[in-house]
């Protein structure tokens, strides 16, 4: 896997082809991701996050620039994780991680990831008995299923509660150092961010563009030091206090 370029100079949302009202959404966006880099993008509500995964994920095709992932000649393998888990009710727990694949997966690699996501007890179990933190662990599998280059993940862990929240993440977190994929993550929540990234990128108001590119200079074994990753993030509100707009 190469390097992702992305680079927008427009994306125009047309809000009435008669009156000709237009929401401009992004502007003059441009950024690589190297492989295997955990990026979490953050920007206040509305800024144009979705908009941006979904023309990443070749969902949208209507923008002015390009985005470039991998060889021209072999088209990537994108994983999805939308906000809302997006679980068929009628299937399984195992049944909507293995829809993924057009031929029965291997028994083991779906074992495997019920095993990591803590969901193997309740692989029989219909959508309607999960909570929404089980939900949110089957439709991070199904994501992971695939074996993805690329993982796009849009707020996975909004409205959990803090301790949920925090268990899903480092499940998360464990899979992904097993198995580590070049991931575009949106979240708005700093300390997350902060817990989870390589590096964050701070995204303005629409139009959206970069305010901030940052590296996270803590190392992994320490990320699970909340402290750690409080004085960080006080550290970076300090140095970049524009930030704090964006939250
Ligand atoms: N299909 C659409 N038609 C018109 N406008 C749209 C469409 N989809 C999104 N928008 C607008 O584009 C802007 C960006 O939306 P988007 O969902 O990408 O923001 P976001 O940063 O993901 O927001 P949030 O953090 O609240 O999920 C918003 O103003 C939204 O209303």
């Amino acid at each position: 896997m190469s390097d992702i370029r992305i680079n927008i100079s427009n994306k125009t949302y047309v809000l009435a082809h008669d009156t000709e009202q237009f929401h401009h959404a992004i502007a003059d966006l441009d950024f690589t991701v190297h492989p295997q880099q955990f990026v979490c993008l953050v920007g206040p509500s509305g800024c144009g996050k979705t908009t941006l995964l979904n023309m990443i994920a070749g969902l949208d095709p209507h923008f002015e620039g390009q985005i470039n992932i991998g060889q021209a000649t072999q088209s990537p393998t994108i994983g999805y994780v939308f906000q809302n888990p997006r679980l068929l009710p009628w299937l399984t727990v195992r049944q909507n991680i293995e829809i993924v694949f057009d031929d029965k997966p291997p028994t083991s690699l779906i074992d495997n990831l019920l095993d990591n996501m803590q969901l193997f007890d309740a692989q029989h179990q219909y959508p309607e008995r999960l909570s929404l933190g089980m939900q949110r662990r089957v439709s991070i599998s199904r994501a992971f299923a695939i074996n993805p280059d690329i993982l796009l993940m849009d707020e996975p862990f909004v409205s959990l509660d803090a301790p949920t929240a925090r268990q899903v993440r480092r499940l998360l977190y464990s899979l992904w150092q097993k198995r580590p994929h070049t991931v575009l993550f949106v979240t708005h929540d700093l300390r997350e961010a902060i817990a989870l990234a390589d590096r964050l990128i701070f995204l303005s108001p629409s139009p959206m563009r970069i305010v901030s590119d940052i590296e996270v200079p803590i190392a992994r074994e320490q990320r699970t030091d909340e402290g750690c990753v409080e004085a960080f993030r006080e550290q970076l509100l300090q140095n970049h206090p524009k930030i704090s707009e964006l939250l």
